[in-house]
């Protein structure tokens, strides 16, 4: 990409979109475009390629999405594969049609069968059943993926897929029903130091492993491998590092100053045991995260105290 190049950031007011804008902006490019939701409803496919024939962008983000955490996967499991679908078949056949130099699709860690292997390699994809609660979620990004390897295949085109695991970070989704569990964590912890109660519940049995990278990483390595990678293959981006539900709740406990006690609902589910990325490949690319996991919450933490006061 040079500095000119014309960057279209699909989800740019999303945390990973607003990430990635950030990244460009901070390395000098001028020539970014955009629209929120708003403007362009990418699940109206001559909306789309209308927007691609007038602003021929070179290159493409794909960080649009419906995205939501555990319980918003299984709650609206129409809307996470039919949205998701749509947007991407509409954006990775529009960025063909106008001859878009390249694209990078963003996937996800639940992309991979629930009792996968651990660390999870990236051609463990489709060698098992998924996990229940993200399937339809987890379908349309391996949709996702597949449709770039086979324009790929069959034009040449030069997409890429990136499947990166949990993240958290500035201007995550806060709400709580349906975001994931670290921002609801966050909001959780903090309402109730606020509020002086002596308990917090958090969901599930607390036993299930996740791994957590702090967004500006991720869109630092989405940079980076918009540069430098240009093969059929997944990459995942990931720390290849994890912890319990539970131990990340007593973090976010220290980080809030929260005093009070933990106690667990186990009504609500815990979702797929584990799925910490093997991040070997991206590691052989010359490329590892910077902000460790208690940084990284501090640093949320901040923000969410400026959303929220900004919203007073
Ligand atoms: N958050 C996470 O833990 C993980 C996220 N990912 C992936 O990263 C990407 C971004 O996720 P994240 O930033 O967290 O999500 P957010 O929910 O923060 O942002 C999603 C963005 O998608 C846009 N969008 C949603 N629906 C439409 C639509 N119909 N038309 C146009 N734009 C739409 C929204 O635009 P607007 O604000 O204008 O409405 C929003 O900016 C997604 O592909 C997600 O699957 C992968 C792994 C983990
Ligand atoms: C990011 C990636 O992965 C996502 O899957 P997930 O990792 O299972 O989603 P999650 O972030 O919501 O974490 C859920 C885990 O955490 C526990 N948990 C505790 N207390 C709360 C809580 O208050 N909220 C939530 N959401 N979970 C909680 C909950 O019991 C479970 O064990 C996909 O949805 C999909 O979005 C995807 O792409």
């Amino acid at each position: 990409m040079q500095l000119t190049s014309k960057i279209y950031i699909a989800g740019h007011r999303g945390m990973v979109g607003s990430a990635i804008k950030r990244a460009l902006e901070l390395k000098g490019y001028k020539n970014l475009v955009y629209r929120s939701s708003g403007e362009l409803d990418l699940r109206n496919q001559q909306a789309v390629h209308n927007f691609f024939a007038e602003e021929q962008p070179e290159y493409v983000f794909l960080a649009a999405a419906k995205v939501g955490g555990i319980v918003a996967n299984n709650t609206y499991r129409a809307e996470f594969l039919y949205d998701n679908l749509v947007m991407e078949a509409n954006m990775i056949h529009a960025a063909h049609k106008t001859g878009v130099k390249k694209l990078m699709f963003l996937g996800s860690s639940c992309i991979y069968p629930r009792l996968a292997p651990q660390p999870l390699k990236e051609e463990y994809l489709l060698t098992g059943l998924l996990e229940p609660t993200n399937e339809p979620y987890a379908i349309a990004k391996i949709a996702g993926i597949k449709l770039c390897e086979a324009y790929r295949d069959q034009y040449g085109d030069n997409f890429i897929s990136v499947m990166p695991t949990n993240l958290y970070g500035i201007g995550d989704n806060y709400h709580p029903q349906n975001s994931h569990v670290l921002p609801a964590l966050i909001r959780r912890f903090h309402e109730a130091k606020e509020n002086n109660s002596p308990v917090v519940v958090i969901w599930g049995s607390g036993t299930p492993l996740r791994e957590f990278l702090y967004a500006d990483d991720l869109a630092d390595a989405c940079l980076f491998l918009m540069e430098h990678y240009n093969e059929r293959e997944l990459v995942n981006i990931g720390t290849g590092t994890d912890l319990s539900i539970l131990e990340l709740a007593k973090l976010v406990k220290e980080v809030t100053g929260f005093e009070g006690r933990i106690e667990l609902d186990s009504s609500k589910p815990d979702g797929t045991p584990r799925k910490l990325m093997d991040v070997n490949r991206l590691h052989s690319l010359g490329w590892k995260h910077k902000t460790d996991l208690k940084e990284g919450i501090q640093l949320a933490y901040h923000d969410f105290l400026r959303q929220e006061f900004a919203e007073r």
